[in-house]
């Protein structure tokens, strides 16, 4: 579509152990809207990294990747070929805020030469990218000073600003964030994301952005994604996801909020999901063992995709979750 600045379409990554496979991510679809903060929500080992890194080409040497990837309306990779184009200019394209990204500034060298380093890599001249980092520092609230400045002199919210002005200096189409607020405390943790959605309204690029916390992806995004044991089971925007739920994996991520769960029903709604089913070892539906409304359907058959408006979620019984909360 022509609004999509980015299009992942059958994407599948396993990874080889010497005598097993484990699965990453499988057969997920999806679009990124241009301009848009879009979050993909999923708890510990749903893949939200594999998916991630399967974006940037970042994925290890014992990743099996197939499906394909569009960037800006050119094909970035098919069946684990990223395009020569895309891995020369990768981060003039698509730059990423990694994980614990305080620990990625080197203690020996000072924030200029973070800046320099970086263009260099994609052959743009020192100048070039002090220039830029100089305009980028002060609109996401720091003084150019600390270009002169060892990491160890700045605070942690300080260096989070860094990284991410490390990411944005070369305006790039497209930021990926993998968890970029779950070391921080509460506060630190608003103004980063108050920072991401000024930088996306200012500076116009696009977010994609990964996150253990619906409260989080509830706070920053535009669209939700969310992602359990390597699937997409629900995706829309952010009114969709958090005001009518279909999927009782978002349910559940929902009744989980404390704030949320103590003011209203949903608390008792949490309770539902201590139930648990026998891992049924065909291809039932991904959550069937922790689904309270799961019937044999569930167990044997794999669920369809059923779209209502932009509106996607993966269930045999999508309807239940409504019932469950409305009525
Ligand atoms: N290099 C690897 N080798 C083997 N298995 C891997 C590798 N990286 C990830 N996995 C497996 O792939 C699955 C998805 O992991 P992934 O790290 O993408 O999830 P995640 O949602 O990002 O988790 P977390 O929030 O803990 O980072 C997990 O079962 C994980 O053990």
């Amino acid at each position: 579509m022509e609004d999509e600045i980015l299009q992942v379409q059958n994407l599948t990554v396993n990874y080889r152990l010497e005598d097993s496979i484990v699965k990453g991510i499988e057969n997920v679809s999806f679009g990124i809207k241009k301009s848009s903060i879009t979050a993909i929500i999923g708890e510990s080992g749903s893949g939200k990294t594999t998916l991630l890194s399967a974006i940037l080409g970042f994925l290890p040497q014992n990743a099996r990747i197939s499906g394909k990837i569009i960037f800006n309306n050119e094909k970035i990779m098919e069946n684990g070929k990223y395009s020569k184009k895309f891995r020369t200019n990768r981060w003039r394209l698509i730059s990423y805020i990694p994980q614990n990204a305080m620990s990625v500034l080197s203690p020996l060298r000072k924030i200029r030469s973070h800046f320099i380093d970086t263009a260099m890599a994609y052959n743009i001249p020192k100048e070039v990218a002090l220039n830029s980092a100089k305009e980028i520092l002060p609109q996401i609230g720091l003084d150019e000073k600390i270009l002169n400045y060892y990491p160890f002199e700045l605070s942690g919210g300080m260096k989070q600003r860094v990284v991410i002005a490390l990411a944005i200096f070369l305006r790039p189409l497209l930021t990926v964030a993998d968890e970029p607020t779950s070391a921080l405390d509460v506060i630190t943790q608003k103004k980063i994301l108050d920072l991401l959605k000024k930088i996306n309204n200012e500076l116009n690029i696009t977010f994609l952005v990964s996150t253990h916390d619906i409260s989080v992806a509830s706070y920053v995004a535009d669209e939700i994604i969310v992602l359990y044991n390597g699937h997409i089971v629900e995706r829309g925007s952010k009114e969709a996801i958090i005001n009518h739920p279909l999927h009782p994996y978002t349910l559940y991520l929902l009744s989980s909020v404390i704030s949320l769960s103590s003011k209203n029903k949903l608390i008792k709604i949490r309770e539902k999901f201590m139930v648990k089913h026998n891992i049924n070892k065909n291809r039932g539906c991904p959550f069937y063992s922790r689904c309270p409304f799961a019937t044999t359907i569930c167990s044997e058959e794999f669920p369809p995709n059923i779209r209502i408006n932009d509106h996607e979620v993966l269930c045999n019984k999508p309807f239940e979750v409504e019932k469950s909360v409305y009525t």
